[in-house]
C-alpha cells in the first residue's frame, strides 16, 4: 500500500533526506491542500453499464499510452535508495509509465536510458543562468533518446522550505549536473536558477532540442493560453508539490479554468497530491489528459528500491482500472464532467 510506504519511508530515511523529500514551502498549507482538494471532488457513478472490460488507455503527445500515470521529475533519487533514478526508470518501464527525469538527477541521463531500452522517457529541464549548462543537459537528454522536454517554469528561485532547512539535508551523491558545473553547495544550487527567464526564452530550447516542449508549473488560465500561443505541446498544471509558494492554488482547483482556457488545443497534465487511482479519474473527468505522481513513487523507492516504486505505480493503475468499473465509465477516454461534482464547502 502506498500509504504504508509513506509511513515506512519516514522511519527508514535519515531525517535530512526525509525532510527534503516530504517537505513543502512555508507553513505547508498548499502541500496539505494538494491531497485534500482531490477529496473535495466527489465522483458521481452511473449504473447498469457493462463494465466487464475496461480500457485505461489515453493519448498523450499524439501517442496512445496504456494509462494516464507519469512519474513526476524528482531530484536526488540516490538519496532515497541505491537503485536511484535507474530503479525508478525500471519501475516506470515495467508499468508502462512515462518517466520524467529531473535536471537534478543523481544518475547520468544516458545511463538511466540504457537501463530501460526503448521505454518512454521525458527529460525535465531547469533553465540555469548558465544557459550553456542547460544546453549541455539537453544534449545528454538527446543522446539518451528522451522524447520530450519538460521545462519547469515555477522555479525562478527556490521557495522558503523551512522543513528542509530544519532537517539539515545534505547531498551524499553528487548530481549529474555537478559533473558539468563543478561541485555546488545547496545555496549555490539554488542560485543556478535564472530568475530572468521569460516566455521569450522558451522557443529557443524547443528549437535547439528538436523535441516537443511541455511547460510544467502553470496555474493561471492566462498563462495556459499564453503557452498555447508559445507553440508548446503541453502544460503541467502544478504547484511543484507545494514546495515553491505556500497558499497557492492546488492542481485540482486550478485544473478546470486552465482546461477551459486551453480548449483542447494542447495536452493538459496535472500533478500534486494524487495518491489514489480515483484521484486520477477525477483529474481526467475535469479535463486533464494525464497525471504525474511524485512522492508516492519516492516512498516506494525509499522502502524497496525499484520493486517498491513499481508496486506504487501498479497500485495506482489497478485502482484507476477499478474506478472506471465502479464509476460505470469503462473507457478512460469517456471520463468527463458528468462524473464529478464539487462537494459543497
Ligand atoms: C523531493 C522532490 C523533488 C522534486 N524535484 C523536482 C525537480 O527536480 N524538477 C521539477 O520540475 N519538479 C520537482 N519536484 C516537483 C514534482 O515534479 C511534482 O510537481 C510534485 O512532486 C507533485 O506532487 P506530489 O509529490 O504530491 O505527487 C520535486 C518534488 C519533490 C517532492
Ligand atoms: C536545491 C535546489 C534545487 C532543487 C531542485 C529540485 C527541485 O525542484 C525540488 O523541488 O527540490
Amino acid at each position: 500500500m502506498t500509504h504504508d510506504f509513506e509511513a515506512r519511508a519516514a522511519e527508514l530515511l535519515d531525517a535530512g533526506a526525509h525532510g527534503y523529500f516530504a517537505g513543502g514551502a512555508g507553513d505547508e498549507l498548499t502541500l496539505r491542500d494538494n491531497e485534500a482538494s482531490w477529496g473535495r471532488v466527489a465522483l458521481t457513478p452511473r449504473v447498469l453499464v457493462d463494465v466487464a472490460h475496461r480500457d485505461t488507455s489515453v493519448t498523450l503527445l499524439g501517442r496512445e499510452r496504456a494509462h494516464p500515470f507519469l512519474v513526476a521529475p524528482t531530484a536526488y533519487q540516490l538519496e532515497a535508495h541505491q537503485d536511484g533514478e535507474t530503479g525508478t526508470a525500471r519501475a516506470a518501464a515495467a508499468t508502462g509509465s512515462i518517466m520524467v527525469l529531473s535536471s537534478q538527477t543523481t544518475t547520468d541521463p544516458r545511463e538511466v536510458a540504457a537501463a530501460v531500452g526503448t521505454a518512454d522517457r521525458w527529460f525535465q529541464l531547469y533553465v540555469y543562468r548558465d544557459r550553456g549548462l542547460s544546453h549541455d543537459l539537453v544534449a545528454a537528454a538527446r543522446e539518451g533518446g528522451y522524447e520530450a522536454l519538460v521545462i519547469t517554469v515555477d522555479f525562478p528561485f527556490g521557495g522558503r522550505r523551512e522543513r528542509t532547512e530544519r532537517s539539515g539535508f545534505t547531498l551524499s551523491h553528487p548530481p549529474f549536473v555537478d559533473g558539468l558545473a563543478g561541485p555546488l553547495s545547496l545555496a549555490e544550487r539554488h542560485a543556478m536558477h535564472d530568475p530572468t527567464l521569460t516566455w521569450d526564452d522558451i522557443a529557443a530550447f524547443g528549437e535547439a532540442s528538436g523535441l516537443p516542449v511541455v511547460l510544467k508549473g502553470i496555474l493561471h488560465p492566462a498563462d495556459a493560453a499564453r503557452a498555447v500561443d508559445a507553440g508548446v505541446a503541453g502544460i503541467v498544471v502544478s504547484n511543484h508539490g507545494g514546495r515553491q509558494l505556500d497558499t497557492v492554488l492546488s492542481g485540482a482547483d486550478a485544473l478546470g479554468p486552465v482546461v477551459e482556457a486551453v480548449d483542447g488545443r494542447i495536452d493538459v497534465l496535472v500533478d500534486g497530491g494524487i495518491r489514489r487511482g480515483w484521484d486520477a479519474a477525477k483529474a481526467l473527468a475535469l479535463g486533464a489528459d494525464a497525471v504525474l505522481v511524485g512522492r508516492p513513487v519516492l516512498w516506494g523507492l525509499a522502502c524497496e528500491g525499484a520493486a517498491g516504486a513499481q508496486q506504487a505505480l501498479e497500485q495506482l493503475v489497478e485502482e484507476f482500472d477499478e474506478t472506471l468499473g465502479l464509476l460505470g465509465c469503462p473507457r478512460a477516454r469517456d471520463l468527463d464532467g458528468s462524473y464529478v461534482t464539487r462537494r459543497p464547502s
